[in-house]
């Protein structure tokens, strides 16, 4: 489970007489729940909380721990437990082609290249992106690379999943898709998301408001308490 406890994230000011800037607020929270998705306005701190869980970024005050692990005394068994997928693939795919990418991510399980390369193929199968395997990063749609980046995290099966806004690039087809393979997955889900029927089916729902959690709780009342916000 993840926990945090009195978590700030400060910025400190850039210039002498300007104000630090206040990202997260002592926030205090347990994960546990299988899906659970964050809203809010954009500069919420939506993306600034995701990335405290993996140790992307590190807490101001306060700890966060994955299992008992601290993100910032044990940052190994914290990435080896929790899969991040960010908004944006090209910030995270490392290979120029899919199939390089998956293999690159399977190197620490599988030993033998000949292996590694049939396990990541038939990874990509999967997901209906085999086709696409040997093509150039550069030459797929967003969506496409969005999927291939989420394929590569989940090839090392992660126990956690946390993935930034990860409908953003998909069509219909891709949205129904990835909503179903989240809906199928073994590994809890930590996401953010401006899309309430994505958002809706969380088991519970974290609504941000200029770095406080305002609501928690399940989707419909949290998605209400939102609304009333953004009024
Ligand atoms: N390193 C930084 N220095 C200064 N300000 C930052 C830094 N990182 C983030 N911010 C600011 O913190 C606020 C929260 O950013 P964050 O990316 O967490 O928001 P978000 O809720 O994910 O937004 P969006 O929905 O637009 O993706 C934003 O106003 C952003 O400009």
């Amino acid at each position: 489970m993840i926990s945090l406890r009195g978590v700030s994230v400060v910025i400190p000011a850039v210039r002498r007489g300007d104000a630090d800037r206040v990202l997260l607020r002592d926030i205090t929270l347990d994960l546990a729940e299988r899906r659970i998705a964050l809203v809010g306005a954009n500069g919420s701190g939506k993306s600034t909380l995701l990335r405290l869980l993996n140790g992307l970024r590190l807490p101001t005050a306060g700890t966060v721990s994955v299992d008992g692990h601290d993100t910032v005394k044990e940052p190994r068994a914290v990435r080896s437990r929790v899969g991040f997928v960010f908004t944006d693939p090209l910030a995270q795919l490392l290979m120029s082609t899919p199939i390089e990418d998956v293999e690159l991510s399977l190197r620490s399980r599988i030993r033998g290249q000949r292996e590694r390369t049939r396990r990541a193929q038939e990874l990509l199968d999967e997901r209906g992106l085999g086709h696409l395997a040997h093509q150039s990063i550069y030459d797929l749609s967003g969506g496409e690379r969005q999927l291939v980046a989420l394929t590569s995290v989940l090839a090392v099966e992660p126990a956690i999943l946390v993935a930034d806004e990860p409908t953003t690039l998909l069509d219909l087809r891709n949205r129904r898709a990835l909503r179903r393979t989240f809906a199928a997955l073994d590994q809890q889900l930590i996401y953010s998301t401006h899309d309430l029927d994505v958002a809706a089916d969380a088991d519970r729902v974290l609504v941000l408001h200029e770095g406080r959690v305002i609501a928690d709780a399940e989707p419909a009342a949290a998605l209400a308490a939102y609304e009333e916000v953004l009024v």
